[in-house]
C-alpha cells in the first residue's frame, strides 16, 4: 500500500492491529504489519511514488514473496458538492489529468498525441466491494502534477471528467508500477479541502486522516479476503 508522506501511512498502519517492522530499500522504506499490508510513504507527486511503488514491487518480486495487489492511498481535493470534506472516495478511474499538451484549442491527453495511456481501472467487483463495505464514494480520482487552486482550473477538470470526484498527486504513478508488474491496483482517498480556489484554512488534513484510519479499518476484511481469492 503507498501513500505519499508518513503521516498518511501512520494514518492507515493505525487499522491494522499487528507489529510493524521496517526494510529499508535503496529510495523507500516497506513497513511490514503483520497480518496486515506493505506499507510505503512512496513519496509526493507521480514520478516519485512511481519509482518507489516500483522499488517496493521488484524487491518482492525478487524474493520469490511478490504482491496480489497494489492500493495508492492518502489525502486528497475533492470536487464540491460530489465529495466532501472527510469523505471517502474509491477510483473506479485513476486517470492522469494533466499528461498531455496544451493547445489554441484547448488540453489534449498524451494518448490523442500517439503515447502511452492517461487511465488506469482498478477491478470493478473490488471498488463495488470496498465502497460497500466502507461507504466511500466510488467515481474518478484525478492524478495531477500541480494542486488546482482556481474555480477555473477546476471548472475545466470537471468539464473534461464529468466523473471526477477527487483530486491527488500520486495514484496513477502508483498505477503505472503495477501495471509493469501486471498487478490490480486501487486508489482510496480521504478529502481533506474543497477543489478549488486556495484556501489554506479549509484543510482539514487531521479529519482526513482520521477518515483514512476508520476506512480503512472497514475494508481490511474485503482486502484480505481479495489477496487470498488473489493468489
Ligand atoms: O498549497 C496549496 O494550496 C495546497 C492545496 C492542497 C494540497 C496541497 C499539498 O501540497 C498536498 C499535496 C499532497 O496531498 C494530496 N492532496 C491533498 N489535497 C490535494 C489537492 O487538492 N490536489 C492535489 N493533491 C492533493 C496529494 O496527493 C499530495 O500527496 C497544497
Amino acid at each position: 500500500m503507498a501513500t505519499a508522506v508518513p503521516a498518511e501511512r501512520d494514518a492507515v498502519a493505525r487499522a491494522f492491529p499487528g507489529a510493524a517492522h521496517g526494510r529499508a530499500l535503496p529510495g523507500v522504506e516497506v513497513v511490514t504489519i503483520a497480518d496486515g499490508p506493505d506499507l510505503i510513504a512512496a513519496g509526493v507527486g507521480p514520478a516519485r511514488a512511481a519509482a518507489s511503488t516500483a522499488a517496493a514491487l521488484t524487491a518482492a518480486a525478487l524474493d520469490g514473496r511478490p504482491y496480489g495487489l497494489v492500493v495508492s492511498a492518502g489525502i486528497a481535493g475533492g470536487f464540491p458538492p460530489h465529495a466532501p470534506l472527510a469523505s471517502l472516495v474509491v477510483a473506479d478511474e485513476i486517470t492522469a489529468a494533466d499528461l498531455g499538451a496544451e493547445t489554441a484549442d484547448g488540453f489534449l491527453p498524451v494518448t490523442d498525441l500517439g503515447f502511452g495511456t492517461v487511465t488506469h481501472r482498478p477491478p470493478a467487483a473490488l471498488v463495488r466491494e470496498v465502497a460497500a463495505a466502507s461507504g466511500a464514494l466510488t467515481g474518478a480520482v484525478l492524478t495531477v502534477s500541480t494542486v488546482t487552486g482556481t474555480a477555473a482550473r477546476a471548472a475545466r477538470l470537471r468539464d473534461r471528467h464529468p466523473g471526477a470526484l477527487a483530486e491527488a498527486m500520486e495514484g496513477f504513478g502508483v498505477a503505472e508500477a503495477a501495471a509493469a508488474h501486471g498487478l490490480p491496483v486501487l486508489e482510496v482517498r480521504a478529502v481533506s479541502n474543497p477543489v478549488g480556489p486556495r484556501d489554506r484554512a479549509a484543510w482539514r488534513i487531521g479529519d482526513a486522516l482520521d477518515a483514512l484510519t476508520e476506512g480503512f479499518g472497514k475494508i481490511a476484511p474485503v482486502l484480505e479476503s481479495w489477496n487470498r481469492y488473489d493468489s
